[in-house]
């Protein structure tokens, strides 16, 4: 891409987090195209808006929005912003989607989430992964509400790179896009360590805001959902150290601290349960518990949220 000109980027899934970034990315002058299902009409006529605690209102219209991937124009980076279950079927949309040696990057929470796309993608894209950390969902059609924080890390999967050297060149192009819309990312050398460390939140909060039907002030408000998160944290630690992933010390504890200070907050696993969605059990919960039992290594508390979790699911639907 020549120097000055800005990236034409596709956002496969426009909810909470394709509407945040999206929104966020365009208002600094990037060319963004949103894909569309339930809210299309609604965004294609009304715009979208972030109600940000942060930033204020944030309002885009007219959108760029499209309900197939067929009529949307070649995309450079393909951001994907769907659940982590919807990722296979969402393959031949990105293909579509996707300029010549593009780069796609998956915005999702989990373990290997990347698996079920790669080998459905051309071996001519560049696939990459996204940790965001940010308190979104949404609240009506085309409407996102933005309480907190908003870094994205990136770290790359696979695709045509040579070499690490190539692989970080790529890495720091995406971060770039982010940080060029005012939004704190870092580059990951290494994807897997940063999904494992993004667990470490994720595997506690997400599982029992469903289970104990309880957002995160009233689960950091009492001692036994206290010593519980933490015992949760301690295990992902293990599995990872198990996986060969360090997480550095004192990081759970950072976590739980941050969350104390944290807006009170609905992890998007509870609103998938409210909403009788499907629930992200696969990435956050069955991958890591089978990477870390092949590993040698058996995490007992996850395995029995995520067991009570799988009831719940089937029971839901
Ligand atoms: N929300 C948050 O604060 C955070 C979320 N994450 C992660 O980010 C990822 C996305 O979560 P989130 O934004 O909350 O999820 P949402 O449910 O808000 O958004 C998912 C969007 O993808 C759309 N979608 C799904 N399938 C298709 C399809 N085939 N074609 C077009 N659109 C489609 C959905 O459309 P439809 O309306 O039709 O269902 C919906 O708009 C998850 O992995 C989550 O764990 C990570 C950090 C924080
Ligand atoms: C932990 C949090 C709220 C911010 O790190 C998040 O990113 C998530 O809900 O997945």
């Amino acid at each position: 891409m020549q120097a000055g000109v800005r990236a034409r980027i596709g956002m496969i899934g426009t909810g909470a987090i394709g509407g945040f970034y999206g929104v966020m990315l365009a208002r600094a002058g990037f060319d963004v195209h949103f894909l569309l299902r339930s809210e299309f009409a609604a965004v294609a006529e009304g715009g979208l808006r972030v109600d940000s605690a942060v930033h204020g209102t944030l309002a885009l219209s007219p959108v760029q929005a499209y309900r197939s991937a067929n009529e949307m124009p070649p995309c450079d980076w393909l951001l994907v912003g769907a659940k982590t279950t919807s990722n296979a079927d969402l393959a031949p949309a990105i293909i579509q989607a996707a300029a010549d040696g593009a780069k796609v990057l998956l915005l999702q929470n989990g373990l290997d989430v990347e698996d079920d796309v790669r080998p459905l993608l051309p071996d001519s894209l560049h696939l990459l992964g996204g940790l965001c950390l940010v308190c979104v969902h949404r609240v009506g059609p085309g409407t996102v509400a933005h309480q907190a924080l908003g870094a994205v890390n990136v770290g790359y999967h696979s695709g045509p790179c040579r070499d690490q050297a190539e692989r970080m060149a790529i890495v720091e192009e995406g971060a770039g896009l982010f940080r060029a819309a005012g939004i704190d990312s870092q580059p990951m050398p290494d994807l897997q360590q940063a999904r494992w460390q993004k667990l470490v939140w994720n595997v506690p909060y997400n599982g029992l805001s469903v289970l104990l039907g309880a957002s995160t002030t009233p689960l950091m408000a009492n001692d036994d959902s206290r010593g519980l998160i933490q015992a949760l944290m301690g295990e992902v630690v293990r599995g990872a150290q198990a996986c060969g992933h360090q997480i550095a010390p004192g990081y759970a504890d950072y976590l739980f601290t941050m969350t104390e200070k944290m807006p009170d907050y609905w992890p998007s696993m509870y609103h998938d349960y409210s909403h009788e969605r499907p629930l992200e059990l696969d990435a956050i919960y069955s991958r890591p518990l089978a990477a870390a039992k092949a590993a040698g290594c058996d995490l007992p508390k996850i395995e029995a949220l995520y067991q009570a979790l799988a009831f719940l699911d089937r029971r839901n639907r």
